[in-house]
C-alpha cells in the first residue's frame, strides 16, 4: 500500500489539492480535455474548497462523481449539491459537470443516458475516492445487490446499486473504471477508518470493496 500519513487534516487537504491540480495540469499538456472524478460524503469538502481556487484551465476539465445517491439536489444527501457548493465555484466554475443523477424515480430509468455521457469522458485522468468505515468506496458496499458484477473486469462503467447500509438507491462507477484511472487517490480521516483500511488489506474484495483500488491508489490519511 502506498500510504501517506499526515500530521493533520489541513496539511493533508492542501497537499492533496496541489497534487491533483498538478496531475490535471500535466495531463492538459497532452490532451484537449481531462476528467476529474470525486467522491461525495462528509470528508472531501475542504479539498474541494482548495481546488476550486487553484490555477488550472478549468474550462477543459470534466467533473464527475464516483457515485450518487438517487435523490434530487434539494436533498441534503445529494453529492451533486455538495459538489456545486464546494467545488464548482470560483475558478472551477468553468468546469463541466457530468451528472450521475437525472430526475426519475429509479436510476435504471435514466441509465442509458447517464452511461453514454460517462463513457464519453473516460478514462478518468484523476480519481479521488473516499471510504466508509464499512470499507465501501464509491457505492460499492459490502452486501450490495450487484457488487460482484461491479467488481468484475468486464463490469459496465456505471451501475445502479442497492444495499441496506446505503439508504436510498445509488448509482456508481464500477471497479474497472476506478482502477483504470491514470491517477488514483484515496482520502481517509480518523482512527476508525485507519483500522478499517488495515482490515480491508486482509479481506477479499467482496467483503471489503475498497480493496479493489488499494494497489492502484495513493492513500492519504490524517487523524
Ligand atoms: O456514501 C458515500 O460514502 C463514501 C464515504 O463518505 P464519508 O462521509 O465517510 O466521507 C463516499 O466516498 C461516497 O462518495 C458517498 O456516496
Amino acid at each position: 500500500m502506498n500510504l501517506v500519513d499526515y500530521p493533520d487534516r489541513e496539511l493533508m487537504m492542501i497537499a492533496l489539492a496541489d497534487q491533483i491540480a498538478s496531475q490535471l495540469r500535466r495531463a492538459l499538456e497532452r490532451a484537449e480535455r481531462v476528467t476529474l472524478c470525486v467522491p461525495g460524503g462528509t470528508t472531501p469538502a475542504p479539498v474541494f474548497e482548495l481546488l476550486s481556487e487553484l490555477e488550472l484551465d478549468w474550462g477543459r476539465v470534466n467533473v464527475l462523481l464516483n457515485d450518487e445517491r438517487w435523490v434530487d439536489e434539494t436533498s441534503p444527501r445529494s453529492n451533486t449539491a455538495l459538489l456545486r457548493r464546494h467545488l464548482l465555484k470560483g475558478r472551477a466554475a468553468a468546469a463541466t459537470l457530468v451528472p450521475l443523477y437525472l430526475p426519475a424515480p429509479r436510476p435504471e430509468d435514466r441509465m442509458a443516458e447517464i452511461s453514454e455521457a460517462v463513457q464519453e469522458v473516460l478514462p478518468l485522468t484523476v480519481v479521488l475516492l473516499g471510504m466508509g468505515e464499512d470499507m465501501h468506496t464509491a457505492s460499492l458496499f459490502p452486501g450490495a445487490d450487484r457488487l460482484e458484477e461491479a467488481l468484475a473486469n468486464d463490469a459496465p462503467p456505471v451501475l445502479a446499486m442497492r444495499a441496506a447500509a446505503a439508504g436510498e438507491p445509488r448509482i456508481t462507477l464500477s471497479a474497472p473504471v476506478l482502477r483504470e484511472a491514470m491517477h488514483c487517490h484515496l482520502l481517509i480521516t480518523g482512527a476508525q477508518k485507519r483500522t478499517a483500511l488495515e482490515r480491508a488489506g486482509t479481506l477479499p474484495e467482496i467483503e471489503a470493496p475498497v480493496r479493489t483500488v488499494l494497489s492502484h491508489a495513493t492513500i492519504h490519511w490524517a487523524p
